[in-house]
């Protein structure tokens, strides 16, 4: 479980990121962050596994303090913590193997991993992962050869291999076109079903918000204004709390212009 108390993050330019935040996430949630452009929905991801730090308030990640947490206590919390980013943050020039073996590192020393010496166990978990995400024909491929749907699969595959409890997703289809887009989350959502992960992602769309959560929340200007299921965050609901109507369109780029249009 994931527990935000009273969580605020200022930056040091004096803009309030997140203000006063009060949130658990159970296991084996999809939660799907939504909200404008600035809202918070960065600061919130990355505040679960310290890429930012909070001002004030506390996170604890089942039960142990993430917020105080320092040297080996810190690097075994976030071993339980994947990531997943809109550019996919894998290493270009080497093989897609090699990539989803760096989830392994928080396992081991230092040393052996720079070396890249991970026993039989590990590379046989990341074939599996690849396995699963239906990518193993390309595990000797070199990650910039493929496409940005198929090296954000690598890079879940990656979380996978990591034995993540969760996996925070910062906009993860962002770069993608709308079929890729359907697949990655599709793969996400085959993940949060058969393995459990709790999936925590940052999105743009509302309507993929809906398709997928478990559960949506909304920000704005760093607070939380909305925090209920797929069913609840209807247009109307969503056009109260955003200030600005934004009428459904027949497709989906239609929506979808209409949702960015107002940010
Ligand atoms: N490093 C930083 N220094 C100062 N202000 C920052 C920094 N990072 C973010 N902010 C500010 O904090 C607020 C929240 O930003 P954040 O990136 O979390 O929003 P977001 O909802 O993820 O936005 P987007 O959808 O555009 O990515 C914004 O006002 C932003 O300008």
């Amino acid at each position: 479980m994931i527990e935000f108390h009273r969580v605020t993050k200022i930056y040091p330019n004096g803009v309030v990121g997140l203000e006063n935040i009060d949130l658990k996430i159970e296991k084996g949630e999809f939660v799907v962050i939504v909200g404008l452009s600035g809202a918070g929905k960065s600061t919130l991801l990355r505040s679960i596994n310290r890429l930012h730090e909070i001002s004030s308030g506390e996170i604890t990640i089942d039960g142990k303090s993430i917020t105080k947490a320092k040297g080996k206590e810190l690097r075994r919390i976030r071993r339980d913590i994947g990531m997943i980013f809109q550019n996919f943050n894998l290493v270009k020039r080497s093989t897609v193997l090699r990539n989803v073996l760096s989830g392994r590192v928080g396992y081991h020393s230092t040393l052996r991993t720079v070396l890249g010496w991970f026993p039989k166990e590990d590379v046989d978990l990341a074939m599996n992962a690849l396995e699963r995400m239906n990518i193993l024909e390309k595990a000797y491929t070199r990650s910039d050869q493929l496409s940005g749907g198929q090296q954000q699969r690598v890079s879940i595959a990656r979380a996978l291999a990591q034995k993540a409890k969760i996996i925070l997703a910062d906009e993860p289809v962002a770069s993608l076109d709308p079929l890729t887009t359907k697949q990655v989350m599709d793969d996400l959502k085959k993940i949060n079903q058969e393995l459990g992960i709790t999936l925590v992602v940052n999105l743009h769309s509302v309507d993929l918000a809906r398709q997928y959560a478990t559960r949506i929340i909304g920000l704005k200007a760093g607070q939380i204004v909305f925090d209920g299921s797929a069913r609840e965050a209807t247009d109307k609901r969503f056009s109260e709390i955003y200030g600005k109507p934004f009428e459904v369109g027949t497709n989906e780029a239609d929506r979808e212009f209409k949702y960015e249009s107002i940010n």
